[in-house]
């Protein structure tokens, strides 16, 4: 009877719908399919793989199966009326790339950081386009909260804010980049036209041409933008960065209307101080989070849209789904 093949380790490196790309402990490539639904992988799952039998790929020739995903530290994932959908698994760190130019939406960014906060990765935002004086000053002003929440002194911020101006100064915000990213897997998410491309290539010397091949390789040479992609930084493999499509409907379906405060700092720091124990925040008297509701530049203060983006979501989580 012929033995079994031994069933290897390896990192997902990209996805494309069902199929991945797992990347062995030596570095090489191959395309695998996932065994069953239980076996489907995101891009940074550890998994257990299994090269093809002789004359059972589909033509690629090193072709795999994914027998096992291995468990996960942490997965992004966002989740609306009909789909979840992942971004990527056992992730360090989430990079948020807005710009001056185009407006970035509030909305968005706070949707991005609650569910990073909810899967318990650390975000960190990125305001690109500094060079863009004007618009630049707006976008760093309507960021004010995010800059100062968590407290005053620099040591107390919850969110480390970034200006970049990526096209202008890359060498410069290339060498700070680094410095956060060593060691790290970060997740690369923002609108379109923010600068991400700038970046991954700014960061990747050649990502452009990996993307090329990969893509081909999973599309059969169909382009594709849906890919999500992980690139090693540096030669040692240790340092990733994750590109994926699919910041603009960031859907919050998998959480709970009542768990948003929690995972909004600046309305968590005065949930304690309600009245009522299940304080909703919304209507209630004597609730601390209405109390500190105001447009001041207080870093105990709750801006007035933050508050608003909170009762939006609250709203949004609360109906029913059918
Ligand atoms: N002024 C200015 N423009 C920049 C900067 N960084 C990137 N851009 C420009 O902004 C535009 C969008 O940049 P991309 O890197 O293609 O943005 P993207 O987020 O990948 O956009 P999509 O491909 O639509 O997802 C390009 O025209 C860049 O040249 C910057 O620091 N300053
Ligand atoms: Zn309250």
């Amino acid at each position: 009877m012929a033995q079994a093949p031994a069933r290897l380790e390896g990192l997902v490196v990209a996805s494309h719908g069902r199929h991945c790309v797992v990347e062995s402990a030596g570095g090489e490539r191959r395309i695998c399919h996932p065994r069953g639904k239980k076996s489907q992988a995101v891009v940074g799952d550890r998994v257990l793989w299994q090269p093809a039998a002789p004359g059972q790929g589909r033509g690629h020739g090193d072709e795999g199966t994914i027998e096992k995903v291995l468990e996960r530290r942490n997965l992004l994932y966002r989740q609306d009326e009909v789909r979840t959908k992942s971004f990527a698994a056992n992730l360090d760190q989430v990079l948020i790339l807005i710009a001056a130019e185009p407006v970035f939406s509030e909305s968005q960014l706070a949707r991005a950081l609650i569910a990073a906060e909810a899967a318990r990765i650390t975000p960190l935002i990125a305001l690109n386009k500094s060079d863009l004086v004007e618009p630049f000053a707006r976008a760093w002003e309507r960021l004010w909260p995010y800059r100062h929440m968590g407290g005053e002194q620099d040591t107390q911020h919850h969110y480390r804010v970034l200006p970049l101006s990526l096209s202008e100064s890359g060498a410069v915000d290339r060498d700070m980049l680094m410095h956060l990213l060593a060691g790290k897997t970060t997740l690369v998410l923002g609108p379109s036209g923010a600068g991400k491309s700038t970046l991954v290539n700014l960061l990747v010397p050649g990502a452009s041409a990996q993307t090329g091949e990969i893509s081909q390789a999973l599309n059969s040479g169909r382009h594709t933008t849906t890919t999500t992609t992980l690139y090693w930084i540096d030669p040692q493999r240790t340092t990733a960065l994750i590109d994926s499509p699919g910041f603009q409907e960031f859907g919050l379906r998998h959480l709970a209307p009542t768990d948003l405060a929690r995972y909004m700092p600046d309305i968590a720091a005065h949930a304690e101080g309600c009245r009522f124990y299940n304080c909703t925040h919304l209507h209630e008297p004597g609730c601390a989070v209405q109390a500190q509701v105001r447009d001041e530049q207080d870093a105990q203060a709750i801006s007035p849209q933050r508050y608003r983006i909170y009762g939006e979501l609250f709203a949004e989580l609360s109906e029913s789904p059918y």
